[in-house]
């Protein structure tokens, strides 16, 4: 009771009641999800839903506090209602253990809450709360957090831009060419360790690796022909695998005869520092002495003997398991491979001393263990502090959508910083040229077992809506129909994978004053006999594309990079090219350049440019309830 009269005292009687009553449903009981579920049971959330399909890890421990060593492999969603609940008895929550994406949760279940928070960690489920809530008309408080670094953004359809509105980059690749021939950052020899030679020796191809970029243009084309000699003579190699000399043979081709190959090329180092094979016989008689178990100094950087200790023992541990893997194999099976796995021992060593070997010939500052096995595994480690920052600035932020002062919410960053830790800035309306909040949308009665495309083409979009000839009809899972595809159209609804709570996208692709892209969201309805097979339930007005020069303005979220986990993309960072800003804007962005590794363990991303956008009215933000 006690509790309540305080939290009644601070937001004020009106304030009190409404989020007692409301249903509010949080996405994801992860880092940010737990701090997050005990500030909203804490001030007073009536009624609380818990979405989260995962079940609790070990490595979840050290920060979502809201789970102990018992309840590994339990819920993450059952057992936060349990702990949280246990905060606050007077709380209803509701926990499922589930996929937000289940057809359980369509509009209309989303409709029935006032607001919907997201804690989740990946872009693909971010995106689709994102277009629910637009759907649903329900406000989306959106965060996330990356090591130091968090945001969160309120999103409502039609005030503000939404999670889509600004373009989300998808994880870093690099040239093929830096990697493998001109290496010049430590990540590059890493991601040469892991991409390149640990799956020419251990697992399928060099192709199926992500972070490898082989597009050729035609000053490459020569030299990636090269590179493919050199990876098939890798694979040649390979077949001596359990054999006394296979780690030398390793050795000498990608730490001395490939090196030579490319120190051949003059023009290649003309204006960079040229590598310097090693050694085979020169190492070895220098690793006299030292003992394979140097590879659990994590925190240490090796020495080159070091290296080479670990990494002829680290390939003779994995050939070891390789071989094993395939003497047990089934016949006509694919053959046992093995891949990288930061968390797997052998293959860490491996491409810890593979790595810095290389990084020596480059003459490349060389790092630990620790280190290595932050870059390879693409971690930033979380940071409990930012994840209940961040938790708390929703709730101040939900307190405002309650209220609907949507004038007063603010888009906020964290940031590590000595200046602000914390800058914000006000809401932007949405972009009239994003192509999932500036759209017409409504829902459309269909009888999904009897409608055809035809009925939708011809009769409804064509004769009903007024369509002319140009335009497209699509779903997630792709076009369905446009001028040149018409096979589908005698198809139903229900044969293309239409169904109930479905969504289709329509496309104006006139040349002249086009209507912006249509969204029909499909209601399933028994319609009988005689009747139309698709109905309109409400009136629709469906405005005009706006003319071309707004599309100049779009701003481009960006996602961390160096191939970083999802977690961070997710548009915690913003950057906005320069050109998009008023000269006044300019001024008050602060640009803040995060150099790769720093001087902390956290190896940051790489070479982009972090916008913080600082608030020169206020100052700062004030932590109340204005
Ligand atoms: N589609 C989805 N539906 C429901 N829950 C989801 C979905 N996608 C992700 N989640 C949940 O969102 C939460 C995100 O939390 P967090 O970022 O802390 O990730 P984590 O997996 O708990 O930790 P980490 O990734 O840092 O090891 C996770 O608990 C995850 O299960
Ligand atoms: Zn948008």
């Amino acid at each position: 009771m006690g509790r309540d009269k305080f939290a009644r005292q601070s937001l004020g009687p009106s304030l009190h009641s409404h989020i007692k009553q409301a249903r509010v449903l949080m996405v994801g009981a992860g880092g940010i999800g737990c701090e997050l579920l005990k500030n909203l049971a804490l001030t007073g959330f009536g009624n609380i839903h818990i979405v989260d399909l995962d079940t609790i890890d070990l490595s979840n421990l050290n920060r979502q506090f809201l789970f102990r060593h018992e309840h590994i492999k339990k819920s993450k969603s059952l057992v936060a209602k349990e702990s949280a609940g246990k905060f606050n008895p007077h709380v209803n929550i509701e926990a499922h253990h589930a996929n937000i994406k289940d057809p359980q949760f369509n509009i209309d279940w989303f409709q029935s809450f006032a607001i919907v928070f997201n804690a989740l960690d990946n872009l693909d489920a971010r995106r689709h709360v994102n277009k629910m809530c637009l759907a649903a008309d329900v406000p989306l408080i959106e965060s996330g957090t990356t090591g130091f670094n968090g945001q969160v953004q309120v999103i409502k359809k039609g005030r503000t831009e939404c999670y889509d509105c600004n373009i989300k980059e998808t994880p870093k690749s690099f040239p093929v060419c830096t990697i493998r021939s001109t290496p010049s950052q430590p990540i590059h020899c890493i991601v040469w360790a892991k991409s390149y030679l640990f799956t020419e020796i251990f697992g399928i191809s060099e192709d199926e690796a992500p972070e490898l970029d082989h597009t050729e243009s035609s000053e490459n084309a020569e030299e990636i022909e090269n590179l493919r000699k050199e990876a098939q003579a890798l694979k040649n190699i390979r077949k001596s695998m359990g054999l006394e000399e296979f780690p030398k043979k390793v050795f000498e081709k990608v730490f001395k005869e490939d090196i030579d190959r490319l120190l051949s090329m003059k023009d290649m180092w003309a204006n960079r520092r040229a590598p310097e094979p090693l050694e085979w016989e020169k190492l070895t008689q220098e690793a006299l002495g030292v003992g394979p178990t140097v590879a659990q100094q994590d925190q240490s950087v090796w020495t080159t003997s070091e290296n080479f200790v670990v990494f002829c023992d680290s390939l003779r541990r994995l050939s070891n398991r390789l071989e094993e893997l395939r003497a047990n194999a089934n016949v006509g099976n694919a053959p046992p491979v093995l891949s990288f796995d930061k968390d797997d021992v052998d293959t860490l060593d491996f491409v810890a001393a593979a790595a810095n070997l290389r990084s020596y010939i480059f003459g490349i500052e060389t790092r630990s263990k620790f280190d290595i096995k932050q870059m390879a595994g693409n971690i930033i480690p979380a940071i409990a502090t930012t994840n209940a920052m961040t938790a708390g600035l929703c709730v101040l932020q939900a307190f405002k959508v309650m209220k609907d002062e949507y004038d007063k919410a603010k888009m906020i960053f964290l940031a590590r910083s000595v200046d602000r830790v914390i800058s914000s800035e006000p809401l932007h309306p949405p972009k009239p040229e994003c192509p999932v909040c500036s759209v017409a949308q409504t829902k459309l009665e269909v009888d999904t077992s009897r409608a055809t495309l035809k009925d939708l083409v011809e009769n409804f979009l064509k004769l009903e809506l007024g369509y002319g000839e140009e335009f497209s009809v699509s779903t997630d899972a792709g076009i369905l129909y446009d001028p040149e595809l018409d096979d589908n159209l005698p198809k139903k609804f229900s044969e293309v994978g239409i169904k109930g709570d479905s969504f289709i996208t329509v496309i104006d692709e006139e040349d002249d004053n086009p209507r912006v892209n249509l969204v029909l969201s499909i209601a399933e309805k028994p319609i009988s006999e005689g009747d139309k097979v698709i109905n309109l339930p409400t009136k629709l007005e469906i405005p005009r594309k706006p003319k071309a020069d707004v599309a100049a303005t779009n701003g481009n979220g960006i996602t961390a990079t160096n191939g970083v986990q999802d977690s961070l993309s997710d548009g915690f960072k913003r950057k906005r090219e320069a050109e998009d800003l008023s000269n006044e804007d300019v001024q008050r962005r602060k640009m803040a350049k995060v150099a790769e590794g720093g001087p902390s363990k956290v190896p940051a991303p790489v070479d982009d440019v972090i916008v913080l956008d600082d608030d020169g009215s206020a100052g700062h933000i004030i932590i109340d309830d204005d």
